[in-house]
């Protein structure tokens, strides 16, 4: 199983660290609109069609004034705001990055719709010398859960992602293999959340990430989380 997901996880560690960058000769686009260079010579670079995690106008007042606080931390270099596409690449054999999991109708959980507002809205920040990670999310109406409130699955989901994302970050390729949840007070549909991950301690394959979801305004706490994410590639080249 390991020879299997080995190739998937240099490609995700690609994505977390943001190497996936502006390539002005790529040529080629696939139909899952990421483009790929077209010689061995120029890799690895390679750019997704679309940044998720940037700003689009169903972003509250809110969720800008905290994004534009976290992008102002990541000008002395200690955060640094992590690219979010909808699929992952893999590079092959050849060195060559390819889209490997049809059918193409397969997009990530988090990212599988173009509509923006609707799902989730957010934008992960991560600071590695601090091992943190801080999500700011933005729930869509189709995340309803008890009505006018967010659906405890979809909080669920988020956690693993920022988390995991975290964990990613600073161990490599890793699966979630436990997640426990404390709901503590509704999360309202629509409004936007500070999701802040640290992680806790990390043994060999085992990160630790624990997780706080709070109010924009930092005045309520709705969820509680652990987390354990075990790395699945040790022998990740992509990692500094
Ligand atoms: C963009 C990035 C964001 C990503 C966020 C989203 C991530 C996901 O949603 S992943 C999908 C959901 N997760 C899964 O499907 C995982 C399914 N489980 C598995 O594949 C495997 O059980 C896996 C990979 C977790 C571990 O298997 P394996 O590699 O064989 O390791 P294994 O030897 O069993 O365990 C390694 C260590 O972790 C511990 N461990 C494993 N599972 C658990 C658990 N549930 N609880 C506590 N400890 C555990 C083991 O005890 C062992 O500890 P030690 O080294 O001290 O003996």
């Amino acid at each position: 199983m390991l020879s299997k997901i080995q190739p998937i996880a240099r490609v995700i560690c690609q994505n977390i660290t943001g190497r996936f960058i502006h390539n002005p000769s790529a040529r080629r686009t696939m139909k899952s609109g990421i483009r790929f260079s077209k010689t061995a010579k120029e890799l690895p670079k390679v750019v997704a069609s679309k940044d998720y995690s940037e700003p689009n106008s169903s972003w509250s007042q809110e969720m800008m004034k905290l994004y534009e606080q976290y992008i102002e931390k990541t000008k002395d270099g200690s955060w640094k705001k992590l690219p979010s596409y909808n699929r992952f690449l893999v590079l092959n054999e050849d060195g060559h990055f390819i889209d490997k999991f049809p059918p193409s109708k397969a997009r990530l959980f988090t990212r599988n719709t173009e509509e923006e507002g609707s799902m989730f809205e957010y934008v992960v920040f991560a600071n590695k010398v601090e091992k943190k990670a801080v999500g700011l999310f933005q729930s869509g109406d189709l995340l309803e859960g008890p009505s006018g409130f967010v659906h405890g699955g979809a909080i669920a989901t988020i956690v693993d992602a920022v988390s995991g994302t975290l964990a990613t970050y600073v161990a490599g390729f890793v699966m979630t293999a436990s997640l426990n949840l404390d709901y503590k007070n509704p999360i309202p549909l629509g409004s936007t959340v500070i999701i802040e991950c640290q992680l806790e301690k990390k043994e060999e394959r085992k990160s630790y990430v624990n997780t706080r979801v709070i109010s924009h305004d930092c005045t309520k706490l709705h969820t509680e989380s652990t987390a354990l994410f075990v790395s699945v590639n040790q022998k990740n080249p992509y990692q500094g």
